[in-house]
């Protein structure tokens, strides 16, 4: 059997990554990150934390520079676009898109290409029932408790079929009993997919339960 390189990379992987402000060295980070495990980054408000995600999902601002590669299951993605390195990302607000449905937001993450408009359609189906959201899919999103929000927002970045998840203080909104369900939720669905995982958060419960390595940008 052939040891293909690719396959041996698969997985989230960064190399010699530094980014600046100006004179200021914010962070050096290299970190491999295996299907289906975490990387958690902690560290003090300012330390680079959100530059990091913003510099993996090929969108951080031109104020910062920047060095080191981002490999996706093999492939250098450095200099891509962000809608080309297909990272998903979810952040403390569950940003849906107001003006659609639930079902409209799922069905607009779907990739182009994704079969036939029904095919569409039973995908979206499937991601409400398997977020115990099934016979919500015609509301508003704002219509939804918080957690059914959060639900909705998981969903909706499982269903972009996304190489890698990146995690900005994602259960900072929810209250103690939905963040820590929400925990088991996220990582369970991560694993369950294999996708390697990127977490920034302030909270150490967040890192307790994506499990893996944390690195503190603090120290
Ligand atoms: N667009 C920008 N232009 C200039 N400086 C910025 C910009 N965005 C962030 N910064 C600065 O860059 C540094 C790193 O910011 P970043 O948001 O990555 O930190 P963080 O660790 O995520 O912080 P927090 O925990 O507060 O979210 C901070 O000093 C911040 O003020």
């Amino acid at each position: 059997m052939t040891n293909h390189p690719a396959a041996a990379e698969a997985g989230l992987t960064l190399n010699d990554v530094e980014i600046r402000l100006g004179t200021r060295m914010l962070l050096r980070l290299s970190a491999a990150v295996a299907p289906g495990t975490a990387l958690t980054v902690m560290g003090p408000s300012g330390s680079g934390k959100s530059s990091l995600l913003a510099f993996v999902a090929g969108f951080l601002d031109p104020a910062f520079t920047a060095s080191g590669t981002v490999r996706l299951d093999g492939e250098t993605v450095t200099r891509k676009p962000p809608n080309a390195r297909r990272v998903g990302l979810l952040f403390q607000a569950p940003l849906l898109f107001p003006h659609l449905s639930v079902r409209g937001n799922l069905l607009f993450a779907i990739p182009s290409g994704a079969g036939s408009r029904q095919e569409r359609m039973a995908l979206a189906e499937a991601a409400l029932e398997e977020a115990g959201l099934d016979g919500l899919g015609d509301r508003d999103p704002a219509a939804l408790s918080g957690g059914q929000q959060a639900r909705v927002a998981l969903m909706r970045v499982l269903l972009s079929k996304p190489r890698a998840l990146l995690l900005d203080e994602p259960f900072s909104s929810l209250d103690a009993a939905l963040k820590e369900q929400m925990r088991q939720v996220v990582f369970a669905k991560a694993r369950e997919r294999g996708l390697p995982v990127l977490l920034v958060t302030h909270d150490p419960e967040d890192a307790r339960a994506a499990g893996g390595r944390i690195v503190d940008l603090g120290t």
